[in-house]
C-alpha cells in the first residue's frame, strides 16, 4: 500500500472554491479563473508514494508544489479530493490528529532550516522529541546519534549562528531523523545552499535513504536535483501534474512538448545508468564449449568477441577472435587459456562514468550484479549514449531479460 496517496486533489484560493473546482473539472482553464481573482493552485493531482521511495515534485515557481506539500502535512485542507498518509485521510483529521501525525509519522525539512537561534544545535535536533515529552537524557542521546548521521557529531553544544549554511541544513535534517518518523517531507530543502554543498547534501540524502529506508516527498524547482534524487518525479505545470515517471522515462519519453523542452538541456550521461543503456548479451558462449565452436560462431556471425558465461549466466570473461584463432591452430580444446577478464561495471553507474572503465577495453562492457551477467554495452552504444544520441528503445530492458532468447545467437550453456 502506498505511504502517501493523493487522489484527484484540488486546491483553490478565492471565492466559491468548490464551484471553481467544478468548473475546472468541466474544462475551465486556470487563466479563466485567474481573471476572476480565483487561484487554482493545484488541479486534479493524483499520485502515490511507495515505502522507501524518494518521490520528487518538480515545477517552476507558482506551479503549486508548496501548496501540494502543505496539504500532505495537513497545513491546508484540499478543496476537493483526498490525501492519505499511512492510511489516514489527512484532510479529515482534527487538530489533535494532525499533531499526532506530525509528531509520530511525518517530519518536515524546510528551505530556511527553521532553527531556534538561541537553542543549541543539540536542542534544535531534539526539538521534536521534546515536544513528544521524551526525557532529557534520551533525547540528547537520540539527537547526538542523528547529528552523527549527518556528519555533525560533536557539534551539539554549538549555537546555530556558529554554523555554516550547509551545516545548519544538516541540523534541520538531523531534527527530522531524530524524530524517527517514517515519512519526511522536504520543501526546497537544499535550495538555499551553494552548489557544491547542495550536491554534497543530495549525495548524503541518498546515502541516508539507502540506510534508513525513509519515505521522502521532496519538492524542488531544480530539474537536475529532481533527476539526481528522485526514484520517481512528478512534473508540475500551472497546478497540474503533467507527468509522473522515473528520470529515465521522463528523459526518454516526455509526456508533452513542455516536458520535452524542459529536459532538453539535462546532462543525460549523468542521469542514464549502465542498466539503462545495456543490451541483452547477444553473443554469449557456454564456458564448456571449446575454441573450435567459438571460432565457427564468430566467423559465421562476424563477431570480434564473445562473452563466455557459465550455466547460470555468470560471466567468466571475454574471448577475442584473434585469441580463439590462435587456440584453434594450436589444437587447444579449452577456452580458459584464452579467456580475458571482462571489464565489468555495476548497473547503477552513470553513463558519464563508464567511458573510463571502457577506455582500454577491446570489447564491450559487461554489466554485472552479484556475479551475474545482466547485459553488455557495446562500444558503439556507449559512444552514442555519451554523444547524447540516446539509445534505441529495445536497448533498455529489465535485468535478466533477453538472455535466453538472445543466447540462441550464441551457443548457450
Ligand atoms: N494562501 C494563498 N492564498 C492565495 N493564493 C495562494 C496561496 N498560497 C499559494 N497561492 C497561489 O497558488 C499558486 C501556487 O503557489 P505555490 O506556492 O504552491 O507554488 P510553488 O510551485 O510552490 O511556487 P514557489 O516555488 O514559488 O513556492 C500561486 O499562484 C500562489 O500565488
Amino acid at each position: 500500500m502506498p505511504v502517501i496517496q493523493a487522489d484527484h486533489v484540488y486546491k483553490v484560493f478565492g471565492k466559491r472554491p468548490e464551484r471553481a473546482v467544478q468548473r475546472l473539472a468541466e474544462g475551465a482553464s486556470r487563466e479563466e479563473l485567474r481573471k476572476e481573482g480565483i487561484t487554482a493552485a493545484v488541479i486534479d493531482a493524483s499520485f502515490d508514494v511507495s515505502e522507501r521511495e524518494i518521490f520528487v515534485v518538480m515545477g517552476l515557481s507558482g506551479s503549486g508544489k508548496s501548496t501540494l506539500i502543505r496539504m500532505v502535512n495537513g497545513l491546508q485542507p484540499p478543496t476537493s479530493g483526498s490525501i492519505t498518509v499511512a492510511g489516514e485521510d489527512v484532510g479529515a483529521l482534527d487538530a489533535k490528529g494532525l499533531r499526532a501525525l506530525r509528531r509520530e509519522r511525518v517530519s518536515m525539512v524546510f528551505q530556511h532550516f527553521a532553527l531556534l537561534p538561541h537553542r543549541s544545535v543539540g536542542e534544535n535536533a531534539a526539538y521534536g522529541l521534546a515536544l513528544r515529552g521524551m526525557n532529557r537524557s534520551d533525547r540528547e542521546a537520540k539527537a547526538e546519534q542523528a547529528l552523527s548521521m549527518v556528519g555533525l557529531g560533536g557539534w551539539g553544544g554549538s549555537l546555530p549562528g556558529e554554523l555554516s549554511g550547509g551545516m545548519r541544513q544538516r541540523v534541520g535534517l538531523a531534527r527530522a531523523l531524530a524524530a524517527g518518523t517514517d515519512v519526511m517531507l522536504m520543501d526546497e530543502a537544499f535550495s538555499a545552499l551553494d552548489p557544491l554543498i547542495r550536491r554534497e547534501m543530495q549525495d548524503q540524502l541518498v546515502e541516508l535513504q539507502h540506510k534508513l529506508g525513509k519515505t521522502i516527498l521532496f519538492i524542488t524547482h531544480d530539474l537536475n536535483e529532481a533527476m539526481r534524487l528522485g526514484d520517481r518525479i512528478a512534473m508540475m505545470r500551472d497546478g497540474r501534474i503533467v507527468q509522473v515517471g522515473t528520470a529515465e522515462q521522463i528523459l526518454n519519453d516526455p509526456a508533452n512538448d513542455y516536458v520535452a523542452q524542459f529536459v532538453q538541456d539535462v546532462d543525460r550521461t549523468r542521469v542514464l545508468t549502465a542498466s539503462s543503456v545495456m543490451e541483452a548479451p547477444v553473443a554469449v558462449l557456454g564456458s564448456e564449449q571449446g575454441p573450435r565452436v567459438a571460432h565457427r560462431l564468430m566467423r559465421e556471425n562476424q563477431l570480434s568477441s564473445l562473452m563466455v558465461v557459465d550455466r547460470d549466466y555468470t560471466l567468466r570473461g571475454v574471448v577475442t577472435e584473434a585469441d580463439v584463432a590462435a587456440a584453434v591452430q594450436t589444437q587447444g580444446d579449452d577456452l580458459a587459456g584464452v579467456l580475458q577478464p571482462a571489464v565489468t561495471v555495476a548497473p547503477d553507474v552513470a553513463v558519464a562514468d563508464l567511458f573510463a572503465s571502457s577506455a582500454d577495453s577491446r570489447t564491450a562492457l559487461a554489466v554485472v550484479e552479484g556475479g551475474r551477467l545482466l547485459g553488455v554495452i557495446p562500444k558503439v552504444t556507449l559512444l552514442s549514449a555519451l554523444g547524447g544520441a540516446g539509445h534505441s528503445d529495445d536497448a533498455a530492458h529489465r535485468p535478466g531479460d533477453g538472455i535466453d532468447q538472445h543466447a540462441s545467437q550464441g551457443v548457450a550453456p
